[in-house]
């Protein structure tokens, strides 16, 4: 049976409202249970098939109720609710967007939490000692620290049309309207006292490349906030009651080469126990800051968790690092990992289009992963030049009738007498026999359609009589358990270090991601919504059409 806890908030709470979320007006729904806008309610199941999370304000709620159905990447959609005759309609869509965005804060629950002048100093100067008379630097001085009101633009496309490629409009002529998210960095007052921080990270989900360099970059941080209580949740959410299992110290020391190779020190798992478990333990071991790495389920627990505290009243900061190779977390740019996996990708299908084009009629299919979204094999697909057919989840296509793959295929092999495909693993699941086989934390564990495309591949040619020679790629975990790349490591290094700064400033329930080049926090529910998808319409799609010279297979 799945177990589900449901936290309620009274709305009485408004004058000092939980930290879940930015404003009182907003709505969650977890594991299909849905709280009413006059309520913070929050439900969590640790065994159903997906998450779902929606924050949405309820005076723009129709405008983000529903997933954009093209795909997105981004919360918006349905735009009816907004009365754009409404001469202050762009006033009013900004301040729900500032207040969804707005970042949860140990103030909202404890409105006398004292600060301190920061511990870290940006420049290795040290802010208490006489350098800023006051221990505060001056706003005139230049400090180094990020200034609350410090902002980082979410969106920085001007379409002038809805048609352009890849149109996000809030509005039916698409009018600019700027989207503010907040700055990530050190801030010049803290929320904790080092001495008193126990820091616990853990990481959860599958493996990703950099999971080690974010867990290093973390100790390292706190380290120079001067933290010395650090341990390592083994095992992911697991670790937190599984009385086998024993923290890990961590210091410099222990951290110091382990970005060197790929996996994660800590291990990882998926499923295990419900968050009122969880938020026991953290009381037991005394861990007020807890940094969880993981996808879009592992955030969902964090917020979850953080939810928890903020019911419980623990000072507690939970804060997240988005990890997936999938790249398939909402507006930020990438997540770590994806960098590392598209190139390692690159090894297979250079493989493949070797084999391939060493045989006669030889034919190359490589699958790559992606739960939900087919970013890897696109921009595998675009790193490579190899490929001559991606296939993604976002784009429906046909294997079999004559505007199938298989006919291209043949097309194909009497035109280049050789050709590589490139599956994502979500891809045509519609063609395969349905499955309710899900893993430990009730994702669904997809049909082999690699295998499958390889096999209905080999039948094909030989029912037809053309001689193929088909060989098959899967180098999926091979992708996801190496070391991070150059790029992927600078990510993790930035990333960790922001975690830190977020939760000595107070914050929690937040993520840190890159934003337009920039780093930003974002509230979790806003990143968590809806998996991010490739968008057909998107520029991105049609460069790797371009690149691929592919038809449609509709
Ligand atoms: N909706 C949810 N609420 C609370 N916890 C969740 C939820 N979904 C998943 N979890 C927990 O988060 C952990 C990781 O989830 P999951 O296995 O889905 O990986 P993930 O974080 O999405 O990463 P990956 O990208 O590797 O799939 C598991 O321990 C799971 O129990
Ligand atoms: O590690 P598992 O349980 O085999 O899960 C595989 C899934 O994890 C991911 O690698 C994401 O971490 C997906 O690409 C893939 O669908
Ligand atoms: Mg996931």
């Amino acid at each position: 049976m799945p177990q589900t806890t449901t936290f309620v908030f009274d709305s009485s709470l408004s004058a000092n409202p939980c930290f879940l979320m930015g404003s009182m007006s907003h709505m969650i729904t977890l594991h299909g249970l849905t709280a009413s806008s006059t309520r913070c309610s929050y439900a969590f199941n640790d065994s159903n098939s997906r998450f779902k999370a929606l924050a949405v304000p309820t005076r723009v709620a129709s405008v983000f109720a529903k997933v954009k159905s093209k795909s997105s990447t981004s919360s918006e959609s349905n735009n009816s609710a907004i009365d754009f005759s409404d001469p202050d309609w762009k006033t009013k869509f900004k301040d729900d967007f500032e207040d969804r965005f707005r970042l949860p804060h140990v103030t909202d629950i404890f409105p006398d939490a004292v600060s301190m002048p920061s511990t870290f100093s940006p420049n290795m100067r040290n802010p208490t000692t006489s350098d800023f008379p006051g221990n505060y630097p001056l706003d005139e001085d230049w400090h180094g620290y990020i200034n609350d009101n410090d902002r980082v633009l979410l969106k920085t496309i001007y379409y002038s049309s809805p048609t352009s490629a890849g149109a996000e409009c809030i509005d039916p002529g698409c009018n600019w309207v700027e989207q503010w998210v907040h700055r990530a960095g050190p801030r010049e007052k803290i929320y904790f006292h080092p001495e008193e921080v126990k820091a616990a990270i853990v990481t959860c989900g599958g493996l990703c490349p950099g999971l080690n360099d974010v867990i290093r970059q973390i100790v390292i941080t706190l380290e120079i906030y001067g933290v010395t209580k650090i341990v390592g949740i083994p095992f992911g959410y697991r670790g937190f009651s599984d009385k086998e299992l024993t923290e890990v110290p961590l210091s410099r020391k222990v951290v110091q080469n382990i970005h060197l190779s790929g996996g994660s020190l800590l291990g990882v798992s998926r499923g295990g126990p419900g968050v009122s478990e969880i938020v026991d333990n953290l009381k037991e071991r005394g861990i007020n800051m807890l940094f969880v790495l993981g996808g879009n389920g592992t955030h969902a627990g964090a917020n979850a968790i953080h939810n928890e505290c903020c019911k419980r009243r623990l000072k507690v900061s939970v804060i997240g690092v988005p990890k997936t190779i999938d790249n398939d977390i909402l507006l930020m740019d990438k997540t770590f990992g994806f960098d590392t996996a598209v190139e390692e990708a690159q090894r297979a299908i250079n493989s493949a289009y070797i084999e391939a084009h060493s045989a006669y009629h030889g034919i190359g299919i490589v699958k790559l992963m992606g739960r939900d979204s087919g970013f890897i094999a696109m921009h595998a697909t675009l790193a490579s030049g190899q490929i001559d057919i991606c296939l993604i989840p976002e784009v429906p296509f046909n294997l079999h009738g004559p505007r199938g793959v298989l006919s291209y295929l043949k097309y194909l092999i009497e035109t280049k007498g050789s050709a590589v495909v490139c599956v994502a693993e979500r891809a045509g699941q519609n063609l395969l026999q349905k499955t309710n086989a899900t893993d430990n934390s009730g994702n669904t564990v997809f049909r082999d359609i690699g295998v499958y495309t390889q096999q209905e591949t080999k039948k094909y040619f030989k029912e037809i009589g053309v001689h193929a020679d088909v060989k098959y790629i899967d180098p999926t975990y091979m992708i996801r358990a190496c070391r991070a790349n150059a790029s992927d490591g600078i990510l993790c290094t930035v990333l960790g270090q922001n975690a830190v700064h977020g939760a000595f400033a107070g914050f929690s329930g937040i993520t840190v991601g890159s934003c337009n080049t920039h780093y930003a926090y974002f509230p979790i529910p806003e990143v968590i919504s809806h998996p991010k998808l490739v968008d057909p319409n998107s520029r991105m799609w049609h460069r790797c059409l371009t690149s691929t010279g592919q038809p449609d297979f509709i």
